[in-house]
């Protein structure tokens, strides 16, 4: 597709430097053990000048507006010292809240690729969360990351098709492929507990758990007046909603990924 592949280190100032003077969108997604390397991409920028846009390596919930485990906070704290650096360094910017990476999180909740006849609940089940398709992810950041209306502003990904519970997701996937799973509970309590006594990073991935399935973090706050919502944004775009997605898992299933941390 013309891509220019350019290897390096978020360390090597110069290096990024060089390369940044040759673009006017810089789009981040370095995970979680590279948060705070942000900060050279920042430094880098503002010697570099010129930068259009910037995009930090957000993507999941909205860290402005919510307040998770302490395991998970500190990972949000890293992720808001950059946007508080970024709007420190007048560089425009679109901070992009996709909330969950559908196909990451249908194979975390179904393990479809494991056979199961057992699912884990997280708490009751019953809590809203949204599941976003990573091609529309990806095809919204690369619309918004140009588009003047996006510009210093938070944008969220929450179609109201891509909102759904694990019960009502595994109800659509027992549906789908005919089978009866059984739901396997695990307790508020027992996920709190776990993200006490779990050493460094594991107490993330369960602190996250907690945040989205059971608190309902992906949708327990209003979309300010001042952000904006990717479908309303671009009505004509065909996204995959949740349902079609357990579709393309039936014939053609995405392969499950692991974060890092
Ligand atoms: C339960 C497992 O969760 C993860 O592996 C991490 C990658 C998921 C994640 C990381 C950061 C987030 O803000 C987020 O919001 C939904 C989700």
């Amino acid at each position: 597709m013309g891509a220019v592949i350019v290897k390096g280190e978020l360390k090597d100032h110069e290096e990024l430097v060089s390369v940044l003077k040759e673009v006017d969108v810089v789009i981040s997604a370095v995970a979680y053990p590279q948060v705070l390397d942000q900060l050279k991409i920042i430094e880098a920028i503002k010697v570099a000048g010129g930068i259009k846009r910037f995009l930090p390596s957000d993507f999941g919930c909205e860290e402005d507006k919510i307040s998770v485990l302490p395991p998970f906070q500190a990972f949000l704290d890293n992720k808001k010292k950059i946007r508080r650096a970024i709007e420190a360094a007048n560089i425009p910017y679109t901070f992009v809240s996709a909330n969950c990476f559908g196909a990451y999180f249908i194979n975390y909740l179904l393990r479809p690729y494991e056979q199961r006849v057992e699912i884990t609940v997280y708490g009751s089940g019953h809590t809203k969360a949204v599941l976003n398709f990573e091609e529309d992810i990806g095809i919204y950041t690369i619309k918004v990351a140009t588009d003047p209306r996006a510009c210093n502003r938070v944008l969220l990904y929450r179609p109201s098709t891509n909102i759904i519970s694990q019960l009502e997701l595994i109800s659509l996937w027992e549906k789908k492929t005919g089978r009866t799973f059984k739901k396997i509970h695990v307790s508020e309590e027992e996920i709190v507990t776990l993200s006490k006594t779990l050493p460094d990073p594991s107490n993330i991935p369960v602190s996250i758990l907690h945040s989205v399935f059971i608190k309902g973090v992906t949708m327990n706050f209003d979309i300010g007046e001042n952000d904006i919502e990717a479908s309303v944004l671009y009505p004509d775009v065909k996204f995959t909603t949740v349902d079609e997605l357990l579709d393309i898992f039936l014939y053609n299933p995405p392969k499950p990924a692991h974060a890092a941390f």
